[in-house]
């Protein structure tokens, strides 16, 4: 897990409380599984009375990373041409890349489609296997982590119209008991400031929605039960 403090940091003028110093301002989450270490934190940090949803993410970066460019090889582009927002969660079929809604992934169709979603959806897999017990894509989940962490600070330091993907407490699918959600989010001087919606859907991104959401769910449902059973 990622941790980090902003506004504790030693020159502050005015001493924090010495509770305060103890408690991290943002927390970024990496380590998997994402859709269920997300809720274990918020669900520690709301049990000690201390959770804020604007501040705390789970980083799925890396599935932004990869969608734009592996879709960028397809389409014969640069990666930083071709940014796709990756919305849901952070395995498997709970990635959802919404392929429809950008210049280069919306002409992309049938088998080559399909092929792609499954390479966006399951890549992080693809290198564990290659890797064999030797962890996962270290160096490019370093790019993805600094990539995050970049934006957040921008977003923290004032600048307008950050807006990237991220895993956090989000009101979006709420009645349906999925109270953690990666879609858009505006980053500002708190941390989330604003949670886009969705946008509009391909049929098949709707398809890719509906398979995800009871793994979601469960694995949302798995973080909260672990620290309620503590
Ligand atoms: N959010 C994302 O997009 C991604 C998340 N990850 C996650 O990041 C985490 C780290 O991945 P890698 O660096 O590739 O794994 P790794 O297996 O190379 O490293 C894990 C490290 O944790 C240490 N460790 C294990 N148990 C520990 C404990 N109880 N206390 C202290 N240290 C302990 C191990 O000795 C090892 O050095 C994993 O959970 C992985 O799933 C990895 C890539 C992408
Ligand atoms: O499953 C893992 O540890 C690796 C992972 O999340 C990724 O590469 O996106």
């Amino acid at each position: 897990m990622t941790i980090f403090s902003t506004s504790t940091h030693p020159s502050s003028a005015t001493s924090p409380a010495p509770s305060a110093m103890l408690l991290p301002t943002h927390v970024l989450v990496i380590p998997n599984p994402v859709n269920s270490t997300v809720p274990i934190v918020a669900s520690t940090l709301a049990k000690a009375g201390v959770y804020n949803p604007a501040r705390v993410f789970g980083v799925t970066t890396f599935d932004v990373v990869r969608a734009a460019r592996f879709t960028a090889g397809i389409a014969g582009v640069r990666p930083a041409e071709a940014p796709i927002t990756v919305v849901r969660g952070h395995s498997g079929a709970t990635i959802v890349p919404l392929l429809s809604q950008s210049t280069h992934g919306k002409g992309i169709k049938g088998e080559v489609y399909d092929k792609l979603v499954h390479r966006i959806q399951f890549g992080g897999d693809e290198v564990v296997k290659a890797k064999d017990g030797a962890g996962s894509a270290t160096l490019s989940m370093a790019y993805a982590g600094a990539k995050f962490t970049d934006a957040l600070l921008r977003g923290l330091s004032g600048e307008k119209g950050v807006v990237v993907p991220t895993f956090v407490g989000s009101p979006l699918y709420k009645n349906q008991r999925i109270d953690s959600f990666s879609s858009n989010v505006e980053l500002g001087v708190n941390g989330v400031d604003k949670i886009h919606p969705l946008g509009q859907l391909s049929a098949e991104e709707e398809k890719l929605m509906e398979a995800c959401l009871t793994e979601l769910k469960q694995n949302i449902e798995k973080g909260r039960a672990f620290v309620e059973s503590l």
